[in-house]
């Protein structure tokens, strides 16, 4: 497999529910490709259809109509080689922490020894920061270091891709920001390509590489694409407080309430031709800017 090769095509994604009004289409002609290693994050309004299009990627929900490949693979249905959080982590509630992770890590690795697999399991929760809370139940963690072992799990099962339904929705302002750091940590040292869902721009921002932007529902598709050029690896001050930042913000809060009812040919921005709530470019504090973006 060629690393140019895109990790993930997703080709015109459908997604019908039978309504009783008839059928409902929520997704239609939903077409991206990730670059391996890359961190892409899926933004729109609420209902538009982000967690249907992660869901037909985990292979959770099935795809009505149009194709997705992953590593070079026609892929349908889920399977180990995809890692997910969710919101909330669905833990085992009469298991420990270790063992909820064990749970998966024994699933996938059944050919290596008990050793092995044990050390995989104690190395991701003591990378999440859980190596003294391992041997504690659900009911003993908090929320954050319930999602620390959600993010533990997804990683410890060595998945090619991870996939996130914002699964920093529930924490506190102090406990989203910690755990941010955690998941970039991670994917910084396992490079994995990673979609995620996220309802907060500052966070899509912070974490991606691009932001895709769904249009709004019904037949919610591919609106516009935001190219994100901080450098790497990523220190929050120092993200939060490059005028860079305040632009791309502008541009994704004015796509979510100026254009996201829009149907146009996507394009795709960067810190060169971002637009305003006016819709005119502007000029970023590291660059020129141009009137045209690129599609
Ligand atoms: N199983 C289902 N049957 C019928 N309709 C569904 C089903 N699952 C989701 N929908 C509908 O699909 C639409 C998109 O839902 P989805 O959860 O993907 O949106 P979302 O953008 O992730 O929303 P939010 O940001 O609020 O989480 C909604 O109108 C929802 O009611």
């Amino acid at each position: 497999m060629s690393e140019k090769a895109p990790a993930l095509e997703l080709f015109r994604l459908n997604k019908t529910y039978p309504s009783p009004a008839g059928p409902a289409v929520i997704v239609k002609d939903f077409s991206i490709n990730l670059k391996r290693g890359e961190f892409a994050t899926l933004i729109g309004h609420s209902g538009c259809g982000k967690s249907t299009v992660l869901s037909m990627v985990a292979g959770l929900t099935s795809i009505t109509d149009g194709g997705m490949i992953l590593d070079g693979r026609e892929t349908t249905g889920a399977g180990p080689d995809r890692g997910i959080v969710f919101q909330s982590p669905c833990l085992l509630p009469w298991m420990s922490a270790f063992d909820n992770v064990m749970l998966g890590v024994n699933q996938v690795y059944f050919t290596a020894t008990k050793a092995e697999r044990r050390e995989l399991a104690e190395y991701y929760l003591s990378v999440v920061g859980l190596g003294d809370a391992m041997d504690k139940y659900p009911a003993e963690l908090s929320q954050g270091m319930r999602q620390r072992v959600g993010i533990a799990r997804a990683f410890a099962l060595q998945p090619k891709m991870l996939l996130l339904d914002e699964p920093f929705g529930m924490l506190d302002a102090l406990t989203k920001i910690e755990l941010q750091q955690v998941l970039l940590d991670l994917w910084r040292r396992n490079r994995l390509t990673t979609l995620m869902v996220t309802h907060d721009v500052d966070e899509a921002i912070f974490l991606s590489d691009r932001v895709i932007m769904m249009t709004n529902g019904p037949e919610a598709t591919l609106g516009e694409i935001l190219e994100i050029d901080f450098p790497r690896p990523r220190q929050r001050e120092m993200v939060i407080n490059d005028p860079l930042f305040h632009a791309y913000r502008e541009h994704l809060v004015s796509y979510l309430t100026e254009r996201a009812h829009l149907r146009t040919e996507p394009k795709t921005y960067n810190k060169s031709n971002l637009l305003t709530f006016s819709g005119e470019p502007v000029a970023d504090a590291h660059g020129s800017s141009s009137a045209t973006a690129a599609a």
